[in-house]
């Protein structure tokens, strides 16, 4: 990409991400809130003006002992003070609602996003985008924010500019001087000096601090999957702790440290060579205009007051200049979540557009038909072909297949959440189908909650609850249905497939696939709760995929995958299907 191409790319992507809101739904409250924002700072503004002023004719009344002005004067600053109080105060408030408001439409559509067609499961399985989390969290907040206060700071400096040029203007003078026999003459000067000074130190103090800007994306990087190893070792403590795997999950954490380490010392290189020349320029500043005006002032074509208004003067205008310059590490912060949500809304776009060579619909057919499905990898090579079969509603299908065939690959694809391969998937109109995985996902919560995942707490009533938890032989948590707990670390792994089996008869849907829902019970509670599958649910179909051949009774059908090695040169699965 060429520098202008990046550009143009850079300044559409900051514009793809802020233009939503300002014209959604909300935008004229947003706009309403923003121009009152705006008129707030304008007041500021010129209340420090007329501070500037106070200052001077008090300094004035000091000087020429003027009680009676001096007194006055007081009265005046509490006149100026106050409201200055009142709108410092609302600008702020005003400030943070406009902020939340903005991240709230952003949080919620940006959630939505993620959330849809499965884009988060794809973005993982093809790690399109790191930390996703943060991009949500923090990207989204720091943008909110900073690009607020990036406005309104540029519009306060702005204003303070054009307003303090128009006083350096008038009592810097013209500076006269003579240039190959003719006379130039410069109006204003003093302007022209702040201009140039600031000028050349933003310049400067930019190219210094340019590398911030992917060092800081960096660092949130990094920090990010630091905080991710750490979440993983609270998650899976328990397997852990038993591997005793403490010395590969401090090295695994120490690698992801170092990567911290390293990228803050070049930070800190950056920001010291930063620092050297902001304090530079903040310090030569003080004398700069004293310089620049001393000869007029030694030539007597100016007084000492004026010299010093000058210099005063001089510092709001250069101050207002470098408005660039101190907001150096905002910009480059800012940038870097502009790059970061600009590269999760790439990567939401990529998963989402993933083409799903399956194609999986719904259509008005009495039964689930695979017409020629073929299942493959996400590089491309083949895992199972050619599958062609009917799921009824009532059937009791067992399938089967040594290790790593495809079998839950095959369920994915039929659940539409695996793009890769070919054919075709029909599935009825208006039915439920239900994934039960060997170790099914249990919310942070109440029982009550994990029990009717994925549908609300409240979807059942707790007479039908207990009654299920009592049929699946976890009568000893009838009573703890509001108990707050992690109940997937609580329960034993036999306990929560039966919670899963429990899930499966208060959803009571059309067609429930078992992929070795069963595998951590004992054979006695496992042929109970096919017992129960059959007198609960005797119009669904049930699918299993079940290594222990006991449950094989339960079913009236084996679709059965050949290994993916069998013949020589065929890596792939073959599906027959047989009756039990
Ligand atoms: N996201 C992925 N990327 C690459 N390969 C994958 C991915 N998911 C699954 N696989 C591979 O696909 C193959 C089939 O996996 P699948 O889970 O369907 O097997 P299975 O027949 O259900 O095995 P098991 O009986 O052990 O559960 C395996 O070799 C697995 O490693």
């Amino acid at each position: 990409m060429t520098a202008n191409k990046k550009k143009a790319f850079d300044r559409r992507a900051i514009w793809q991400l802020i233009k939503p809101y300002w014209i959604s739904e909300e935008r004229w409250k947003a706009w309403g809130l923003l121009a009152v924002i705006i008129a707030l700072v304008l007041v500021m503004v010129y209340i420090n003006v007329l501070f500037t002023d106070w200052n001077r004719t008090m300094y004035d009344s000091i000087q020429n002992k003027d009680y009676v002005a001096f007194k006055r004067l007081l009265w005046q600053f509490c006149y100026l003070a106050f409201p200055y109080i009142v709108v410092a105060t609302a600008r702020v408030y005003l400030t943070q609602s406009l902020q939340i408001r903005w991240r709230s439409w952003m949080t919620d559509k940006y959630m939505a996003k993620w959330l849809a067609h499965q884009a988060y499961y794809r973005m993982e399985q093809g790690h399109i985008a790191d930390n996703p989390d943060q991009r949500i969290a923090e990207d989204l907040r720091s943008l909110t924010s900073s690009t607020i206060s990036l406005v309104l700071g540029f519009i306060s400096s702005a204003v303070t500019l054009v307003s303090f040029v128009g006083i350096l203007w008038a009592i810097s003078g013209p500076v006269s001087f003579a240039l190959m026999n003719h006379e130039l003459i410069i109006p204003g000067y003093m302007v022209w000096f702040a201009i140039a000074y600031a000028g050349v130190g933003s310049w400067i103090i930019w190219w210094i601090g340019k590398p911030l800007v992917v060092q800081s994306f960096n660092q949130e990087r990094f920090e990010a999957n630091y905080r991710f190893g750490l979440i993983r070792i609270r998650e899976h403590a328990e397997a852990i702790a038993l591997y005793r795997g403490e010395r590969r999950e401090r090295g695994e954490l120490n690698l992801r440290f170092e990567d911290i380490r390293q990228n803050w010392w070049a930070i800190m290189r950056t920001t010291k060579s930063l620092n050297i020349a902001v304090n530079f320029y903040a310090q030569f500043a003080n004398i700069f205009p004293l310089l620049v005006a001393a000869p007029r002032y030694f030539s007597g074509a100016i007084t000492l007051g004026v010299l010093m208004q000058i210099s005063s003067a001089f510092g709001q205008v250069q101050d207002a200049l470098s408005w660039f310059i101190n907001t150096f590490t905002t910009l480059a912060d800012w940038k870097a979540s502009i790059n970061r949500l600009a590269g999760f809304n790439l990567a939401v776009e990529q998963a989402q557009k993933q083409p799903a060579s399956i194609s999986v619909e719904r259509n008005n057919v009495g039964a689930i038909l695979l017409e020629k499905v073929d299942l493959a990898l996400p590089d491309g090579s083949a895992l199972i072909a050619g599958v062609n079969g009917t799921i009824h509603f009532g059937d009791r299908i067992l399938v089967s297949g040594p290790s790593g065939c495809g079998k839950s690959t095959l369920f994915r694809a039929i659940a539409g959440i695996w793009p890769y391969g070919g054919g075709d998937i029909q599935i009825p109109h208006k039915s439920k189908l239900m994934f039960v995985p060997q170790s099914s996902y249990l919310p942070i919560g109440t029982l009550r909650s994990a029990l009717a995942y994925p549908a609300d707490e409240g979807a059942y009533t707790d007479l039908a609850m207990r009654h299920y938890l009592d049929l699946c032989r976890l009568s000893h948590l009838k009573d703890q249905l509001d108990v707050y707990n992690n109940w997937g670390n609580r329960l034993s792994p036999g306990e929560q497939q039966r919670l899963a089996f429990a899930r499966v008869f208060l959803t009571r849907p059309e067609v429930v696939f078992l992929d070795e829902a069963s595998s951590a019970m004992d054979g006695e509670t496992e042929e109970a709760l096919y017992s129960l599958l059959q007198e609960e649910l005797p119009q669904s179909a049930i699918v299993s995929i079940a290594h222990r051949e006991t449950v094989a009774r339960y079913h009236q059908q084996r679709w059965h995958f050949s290994n993916r090695d069998n013949a020589p040169g065929d890596s792939v699965s073959r599906l027959s299907i047989q009756p039990l």
